[in-house]
């Protein structure tokens, strides 16, 4: 029995630190710029690995950056899970999207009946919510059922995928389309107006009002749209192609092609609402499962996600307080216990808001300090045997591609991160501290023209995965040298005594 099993089994801390990744120094690498002792000497310590948490060994595609979602189900469950992105791409390489039931079905009433069909989604090939290479088969059924028009309505992207990039993906959009045989950008909006996902309806209806009736800027091409942005990509003001000037008329077929539901599901509800009390009946199918207030039917089943830590923390009678700030509230109950909003027994859910609408380069500490108040609180609960937070600030802040304002924030979650470990010093528990994807280590790229740009997207690297004893004078454990996220709910389970879940693929790392 090594002196790590005695020393450790007891309460503890989860705590995700969103956007944390690993690279070498760089005069790009927020984290390394950054003053942060704390972060820093956790890191060099050896109870410290790199876990990986991207492409494959997460269950997305080769090469592909990691995300919130994957992450959080990720660690949640103790296995890879195959990711809605990798799910789409499979039934597009056999053939079975195109020849999928409920889509032929809806190609061949519009092809029968003159309707139009809506194709609305995020242009880009970030992979974090949707990829233009399936719009593109999308579009190839669509000619192969021969509907009459096909109109494009294009989300601009800049979050995923370096900003000032819209351009190139809206003519590569255009190119598809031509490829096809069919299909036409009837829209373009950013997806700061499409996307949001805080409530921001305001936003959300301009995105609604474009789409279903045309209401934008009129533009004579889509490039336009987008070079007159003052915001970058992500605002690209709600605009109208001129020789479009596309509205949805009763009995069209709409499609969404993003894979991942929560940025898009704010205006899938919205648009159906709007459309249902204006009288008109629209066909809708989402390319893979929403979760949305209204039922659309979805081409790509989702992979289960049960038998993780939820489920076998409850089984095992384990408390557990989740907590997070509202960017990343889903992540921490909804995703982390495998798709599944219901707090299980003995499971308390903690949401952090603030006030009003933040601008995160001005706010780079969120509402760090509430959430830290709210951990430290929870630690100090002796009933409370597993406290799971995430701190979103490296993520949500490098998201803005601000260089600045991240070292902020990255310099913000070391001294919370002191406080926590402090905290869990005070009540005697362990704490494994872990990233969900890679985001601030990396904040500029070289874009396809050569230059180098701000970049605010995910990375594939690895993420720091590292476990504090609960006391000093704890023995402190020497971990493995390779890990994956699969690694954490076994980990987590063995610091509480507990062995791993059957369905459970990953290994305690220590
Ligand atoms: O903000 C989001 O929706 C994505 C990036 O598009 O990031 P994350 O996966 O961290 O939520
Ligand atoms: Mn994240
Ligand atoms: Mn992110």
């Amino acid at each position: 029995m090594s002196s790590s099993e005695a020393a450790f089994t007891g309460p503890g801390i989860l705590l995700v630190l969103d956007g944390w990744g690993h690279a070498d120094a760089s005069d790009d690498n927020a984290l390394t710029l950054a003053h942060t002792p704390v972060l820093d000497e956790l890191v060099a310590g050896p109870s410290s690995t790199l876990a990986q948490a991207s492409g494959e060994a997460v269950g997305l595609l080769p090469g592909t950056v990691g995300n919130s979602e994957i992450g959080h189900m990720v660690i949640g469950a103790g296995r890879p899970l195959p990711y809605d992105s990798l799910l789409v791409q499979q039934h597009i390489d056999s053939g079975e999207l195109r020849d999928n039931p409920r889509l032929t079905a809806l190609l061949d009433t519009l092809a029968a009946q003159g309707g139009a069909l809506h194709l609305v989604g995020l242009c880009s090939d970030g992979q974090i919510h949707a990829h233009v290479g399936h719009l593109s088969e999308l579009l190839a059924a669509a000619a192969a059922r021969q509907v009459p028009r096909v109109w494009i309505h294009a989300i601009t992207d800049g979050r995923d995928v370096a900003d000032g990039t819209a351009g190139t993906y809206l003519a590569q959009v255009a190119a598809l389309a031509e490829t096809a045989g069919t299909g036409r950008i009837a829209s373009v909006v950013g997806r700061g107006y499409a996307m949001d996902k805080a409530g921001n309806l305001d936003l959300t209806d301009r995105a609604v009002h474009l789409v279903a009736d045309g209401a934008g800027v009129e533009v004579d091409t889509a490039a336009e749209a987008v070079d007159a942005s003052e915001r970058g990509d992500e605002w690209v003001s709600p605009s109208t192609l001129r020789d479009a000037s596309v509205r949805i008329a009763d009995g069209d077929g709409l499609v969404w092609f993003n894979f991942r539901s929560d940025r898009i599901q704010q205006l899938a509800d919205r648009l159906l609402d709007h459309l249902a009390v204006t009288g008109r009946v629209v066909d809708t199918l989402s390319l893979a499962q929403y979760d949305t207030r209204a039922d659309i039917p979805a081409l790509v089943q989702r992979a289960d996600a049960s038998g993780g830590l939820a489920d076998e923390l409850t089984a095992a009678g384990v408390r557990t307080v989740h907590i997070a700030e509202a960017e990343k509230f889903e992540h921490v109950t909804y995703y982390i216990n495998g798709r599944d909003a219901t707090a299980r027994d003995g499971e308390e859910h903690v949401r952090i808001t603030g006030d009003g609408k933040p601008n995160y380069i001005t706010r780079p500490r969120m509402n760090l300090d509430r959430v830290t108040a709210a951990v430290v609180e929870a630690a100090a609960r002796p009933e409370v045997d597993l406290v799971v937070a995430n701190l979103a600030n490296i993520d949500v802040v490098g998201h803005t591609g601000d260089l600045a304002a991240t070292v902020t924030a990255c310099e913000a979650t070391d001294a919370a991160v002191g406080r926590i470990l402090a905290a869990a010093g005070d009540s005697r528990r362990w704490v494994l501290a872990v990233g969900d994807h890679g985001n601030a280590e990396r904040m500029a790229k070289r874009a396809p023209d050569g230059t180098v740009r701000p970049y605010g997207g995910h990375t594939t690297n690895p993420v720091p995965l590292v476990i504090v004893p609960p006391t000093a004078d704890t023995p402190t454990p020497v971990l493995s040298e390779t890990a994956t996220l699969a690694d954490v709910a076994p980990t987590v389970l063995h610091l509480l005594g507990h062995k791993p879940g059957s369905a459970m693929t990953g290994r305690p790392l220590l």
